[in-house]
């Protein structure tokens, strides 16, 4: 059953129209994904669901009550210099009538509860704000980018209490930048581009979708940019003096035709990934 639908989504600051048209629609105790370029309109879309932004059209259906059955953790939350964490967190409990045990919480988070907000370092903010999320015992959990700023083991120890909490039945609406972090958690994801849905699917669904999608990685004397009109690349970047193709199968055997072969070394191939896929999807 639906506990999130949103239909037809649109909102816009100004002249500038941050969400077009979005509908989709998330099954109760599922980890639903939202991903997508900077500016896609990701972060407007889940705050208008969060009731914190008023759409400017279409309609949104949350099966809970959001001000005491929704957890919103939001890009950045600012708190007092001097409050404590464990001052933020009782805080926070005494808003909801049915609030999760802080210490648990702090436990679970691992944070030091005698710390003062000015002092924490930018991982243990975040931190503090996914624990300010669950602390409430919420139905539905808002999450808009979750592990941006932790180290790689909080990153995993954050994936592993997300995983907790959704097999205690918690519905997780997640924005997030990370594929990796998309292939461990969510059931479903939405890929939106310029304010509107580009595709639902499971992430092995969209990585078997983009086309059994390849990695080219090599060094080149010579431009690549008359890559990008073959009809076996997807897209061309060039990342530290390093270009990376993505194309189809075939996408290897274009790329070496293509360019001279005194000018190309140290080349490797991949096969796809959730990166790939993303990038194959947003056109990049
Ligand atoms: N308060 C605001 N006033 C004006 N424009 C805004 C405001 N908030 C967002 N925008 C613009 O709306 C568009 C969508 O922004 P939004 O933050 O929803 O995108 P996003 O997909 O979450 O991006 P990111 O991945 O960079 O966080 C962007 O072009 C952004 O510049």
């Amino acid at each position: 059953m639906a506990i999130i639908t949103v239909q037809n989504l649109r909102k816009q600051y100004g002249d500038k129209v941050a969400v077009k048209d979005v509908s989709f629609s998330v099954e109760e105790g599922e980890i639903y994904g939202i991903v997508g370029r900077n500016g896609a309109g990701k972060t407007t879309t889940v705050e208008c669901v969060a009731g914190l932004r008023k759409p400017d059209g279409g309609s949104i259906r949350v099966d809970a009550d959001l001000k005491q059955q929704v957890g919103v953790q939001l890009q950045e939350s600012m708190m007092p210099d001097k409050l404590r964490v464990r001052e933020a967190l009782d805080l926070y409990a005494s808003f909801y009538a049915n609030p999760a045990p802080v210490q648990a919480l702090l436990d679970e988070v691992g944070l030091d509860p005698n710390v003062a907000f000015a002092k924490l370092s930018g991982g243990q903010r975040q931190r503090l704000s996914i624990a300010l999320a669950l602390v409430g015992n919420p139905k539905v959990a808002i999450l808009d980018e979750l592990t941006t700023g932790l180290d790689p083991q909080a990153r995993r120890e954050t994936w592993e209490l997300i995983t907790r909490i959704r097999d205690r039945g918690v519905t997780v609406l997640l924005v997030t930048h990370f594929m990796e972090e998309v292939e461990r958690l969510c059931d479903r994801v939405a890929v939106i581009s310029k304010g509107t849905v580009l595709t639902v699917d499971t992430p092995a669904g969209l990585i078997s979708r983009s086309g059994g999608v390849q990695r080219v990685t090599f060094k080149s004397t010579v431009p690549v940019d008359s890559l990008k009109d073959l009809p076996e690349v997807h897209s061309v970047t060039v990342e530290a003096g390093q270009v990376i193709v993505t194309g189809d199968d075939n996408v290897l055997r274009a790329v070496v035709t293509a360019l001279p072969s005194t000018a190309v070394s140290n080349i490797k191939t991949e096969t796809s990934t959730m990166d790939d896929a993303f990038l194959a999807l947003t056109g990049e």
